[in-house]
């Protein structure tokens, strides 16, 4: 797919010519290699910001070099592979491209570190860790250069950053087409969810299994993180550089609770709703009598079963300063 975004971009290398005028510059034996790989069909994917970026990492003294992605999967396969030279990894997508790099920055004994530039259609980490969305802002991170671990979960062995859920909300993920999400952003989530409430959706009972007891529910959401959707809190007592995830059950799943439900989430309190279960967890198998919809970060992952579990692996992450 072609660049959405305005602007004409080229990949390059080496530090800037300009002096080091920005604050973050370094001398030269201090530069660092910045690899910037974006997803030119992530919501949002703007050339010009990327270029505005890379000018000022160059003028801070850093080599940037810019890779556009042809296809799913190659952010993994770039972060996994033996040529990866970089000292700072930049994934300039939303969550789902950043779920690629952690997934293949997993095959490493020392990843280098990751910085986002928030693309994406939700991107919840953006929102986890308050990124800033200005291109001037986000150079001034990333020469900052201040670092937290980003830690994860696995699910049936796969990474994922922000969550892992089975039920109606990965249902939406997975019927979403990815033409409404394009046209719409958000809101092709919200129509989506609102054409499989309206459906006749019978849904499945769920069960999790989790520190010797049995919970059962609609919808279980296994979180890393504390937001959820967007900037909406799911779990107040959770974040992605803490260690620990959090499970959050709904026990009914009909139109009136998911309604509920969803007001709940938006004004932070659906960790305190009637029919909502949470425990914070390290080991959870969520399973189901029938096949249940599963989805981690946003993106479809198949069906029931999932074993999750925390891992003590981290990520370095640049944040932004408090
Ligand atoms: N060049 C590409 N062509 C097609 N798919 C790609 C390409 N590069 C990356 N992808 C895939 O696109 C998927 C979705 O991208 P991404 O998560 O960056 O954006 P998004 O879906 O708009 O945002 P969000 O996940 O925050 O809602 C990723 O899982 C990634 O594997």
């Amino acid at each position: 797919m072609k660049p959405s975004g305005p602007g004409r971009l080229h990949a390059a290398t080496g530090p800037g010519a300009g002096a080091n005028t920005v604050p973050g510059a370094v001398e030269p034996g201090q530069a660092r290699r910045i690899l910037i790989i974006a997803n030119p069909t992530a919501g949002g994917f703007n050339a010009r910001t990327l270029e505005e970026i890379a000018e000022k990492l160059r003028t801070g003294g850093h080599h940037v070099h810019i890779q556009l992605t042809r296809r799913a999967g190659e952010i993994g396969a770039t972060c996994a592979g033996p040529t990866l030279k970089a000292d700072v990894v930049v994934i300039a997508g939303g969550d789902g491209s950043i779920n690629e790099a952690i997934t293949g920055f997993g095959e490493r004994a020392d990843p280098p570190a990751l910085a986002v530039v928030p693309f994406g259609t939700a991107n919840v980490l953006a929102q986890e860790l308050k990124l800033p969305f200005k291109p001037a802002r986000i150079a001034e991170m990333i020469l900052a250069d201040r670092r937290k671990p980003l830690h994860y979960g696995l699910a049936n062995g796969h990474p994922f950053v922000l969550m892992a859920s089975a039920g109606v909300d990965a249902q939406v993920v997975h019927a979403i087409p990815l033409d409404l999400k394009r046209r719409f952003g958000k809101l092709a989530y919200v129509l989506t969810a609102l054409k499989i409430a309206f459906s006749g959706r019978k849904g499945s009972d769920i069960e999790v299994l989790t520190q010797g007891e049995t919970i059962r529910c609609r919808l279980a959401v296994i979180t890393n993180g504390k937001c959820y959707g967007g900037p909406f809190v799911i779990c107040p007592e959770a974040a992605v550089t803490e260690p620990g995830l959090h499970l959050v059950a709904l026990r009914r799943d009909d139109i009136a609770a998911s309604l509920w439900a969803g007001i709940a989430l938006a004004l932070g309190r659906i960790h305190k709703a009637r029919n909502v279960i949470t425990r914070p967890v390290s080991h959870a198998e969520i399973r189901s009598s029938a096949p249940v919809a599963a989805q981690i970060d946003g993106d479809p992952f198949g069906m029931t079963p999932l074993v999750v579990e925390a891992v003590q692996n981290t990520v370095p992450i640049i944040v932004p300063r408090p």
